[in-house]
């Protein structure tokens, strides 16, 4: 485990920037090429941890896929060439690769099996379990199915009707995929809206899905075909540089070529609320996914009350949205979030202990967190959790820390951004 200790700066983030390859997308073009018929290409793939697990689940599978940088040439055998896997299939701290690839290996003619790390290991895989099984799928794990490890024995699916119960875009999206797998027709009904990349995306290669509001329907028995895809650069991780630009005074940057899907773009929406100075320009779509410039210049920030609807649409951006809060006039409160404890840690408990040991004053809820704004930060060390998104808060939080910040075990932040602190230092001036 390595730690880095951030020394307090006057700099502020200045000039021009690009993010790295949106993740979901990532993980999306993957998986849709691998099960597709003939050669894709992929450019601006994010080459993070998480989404080379979905690539090596792949190459598992007899797929070949070479890597070039962030570029992938994905040779599909379409699904029927799919091969069964010799060796369990390490899924390691991505929970996306998980859900999704549970949709998939449930509906393959194949045996597998898959583990994660410690973190993925106590992710709820019920979710996807219990109505992959309505399809009659038969798989097994730990804690009564709960839990990783899982054992698949794939069979031919049935159509079902999914009414689901959590607002959640990789349990929909396993459905959706398992769904194209099986026999007949398949009706995900969404409990809200989430991130529709699935949606966006599987058209591009050549699959019929229909959208009616939050119910999406899909056929059975369809073969993807190979598509070039483009992936636009990641809102999530433009977050942490968003928030940077906004909380230290007289920055000025512009981030390029980001996606602006409208189910991801909550962070600017809660920024601008917040008195942020923001401006985004939709210049191209790739696909379907409308992609912009966002330009963030310093500002005063206003308290917001967070909740609803817009939960999902920034569900991996409160952590870096609770330290701008701490910065804030006023108290803001985040609700209906108690999503934020089934990811890579309990992130309402995280985030909380490391902005309180920071210097900021917040409290934990059931269901989100209060935090009371006009903190002055003033360091310490810290722990990342093993989670990528706390530890590029922390590193975000130093640049307004009066002392150094230590992020013990920064490695993590491979999993979603590898280039993090790269980037980071380009952009301070
Ligand atoms: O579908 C996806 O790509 C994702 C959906 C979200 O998870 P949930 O579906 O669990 O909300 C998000 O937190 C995750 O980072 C990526
Ligand atoms: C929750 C996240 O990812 P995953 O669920 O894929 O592990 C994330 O990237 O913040």
């Amino acid at each position: 485990m390595t730690d880095i200790q951030l020394q307090p700066t006057s700099k502020k983030l200045q000039g021009t920037m690009s993010v790295p390859g949106d993740k979901s997308i990532s993980h999306r073009s993957v998986i849709f090429s691998g099960l597709a018929e003939g050669t894709s290409h992929i450019t601006n793939f994010l080459t993070g941890e998480d989404c080379l697990r979905t690539v090596e689940a792949f190459r598992e599978m007899g797929v070949r896929i070479d890597q070039k940088e962030d570029r992938l040439t994905v040779y599909g055998n379409g699904i029927q060439g799919l091969q069964e896997p010799s060796a369990p299939l390490n899924f390691g701290n991505s929970g996306t690769t998980a859900r999704l690839m549970s949709g998939v290996l449930a509906g393959l003619p194949l045996f597998t099996t898959a583990f994660g790390d410690a973190s993925l290991s106590k992710r709820p895989m019920d979710r996807v379990v219990v109505p992959l099984k309505e399809m009659g799928a038969e798989i097994s794990g730990r804690n009564q199915n709960r839990l990783l490890p899982l054992a698949f024995t794939g069979r031919t699916l049935k159509g079902a009707v999914h009414e689901l119960t959590v607002r959640s875009a990789q349990v929909k999206s396993a459905l959706l995929l398992a769904g194209m797998l099986a026999d007949g027709e398949t009706k995900v009904v969404e409990l809200g809206q989430t991130r529709n990349h699935t949606e966006m995306l599987l058209p591009e290669f050549g699959v019929d899905i229909d959208v009616q509001g939050s119910v999406i329907t899909i056929q059975g028995g369809q073969q993807p075909q190979a598509s070039d895809i483009k992936v636009p650069g990641d809102i999530s991780s433009a977050a942490f540089f968003i928030v940077a630009a906004s909380i230290v005074p007289g920055s000025n940057l512009t981030i390029k070529d980001v996606g602006l899907n409208p189910t991801r773009d909550g962070i600017i929406q809660a920024m601008k609320q917040m008195g942020a100075d923001i401006d985004t320009e939709i210049h191209t779509y790739i696909g379907r996914e409308p992609v912009g410039d966002i330009r963030v210049r310093g500002s005063r920030l206003q308290a917001l009350k967070l909740d609803g609807e817009l939960i999902p649409n920034l569900i991996d951006e409160i952590p870096i949205i609770a330290l701008a809060a701490t910065q804030a006039e006023g108290t803001t409160i985040i609700k209906d979030a108690e999503e934020l404890k089934f990811k890579e840690t309990d992130r309402i408990e995280a985030v909380v202990t490391t902005l309180a040991k920071l210097g900021a004053d917040v409290e934990a809820t059931d269901d989100g967190m209060i935090i009371h704004g006009g903190a002055s930060l003033q360091g310490g060390s810290i722990h990342s959790y093993g989670d990528h998104r706390i530890g590029m808060m922390g590193a975000v939080a130093s640049l307004i820390s009066s002392d150094p910040v230590t992020i013990e075990d920064k490695d993590c932040i491979n999993i979603s951004y590898p280039s993090f602190f790269e980037h980071l230092n380009e952009v301070l001036r």
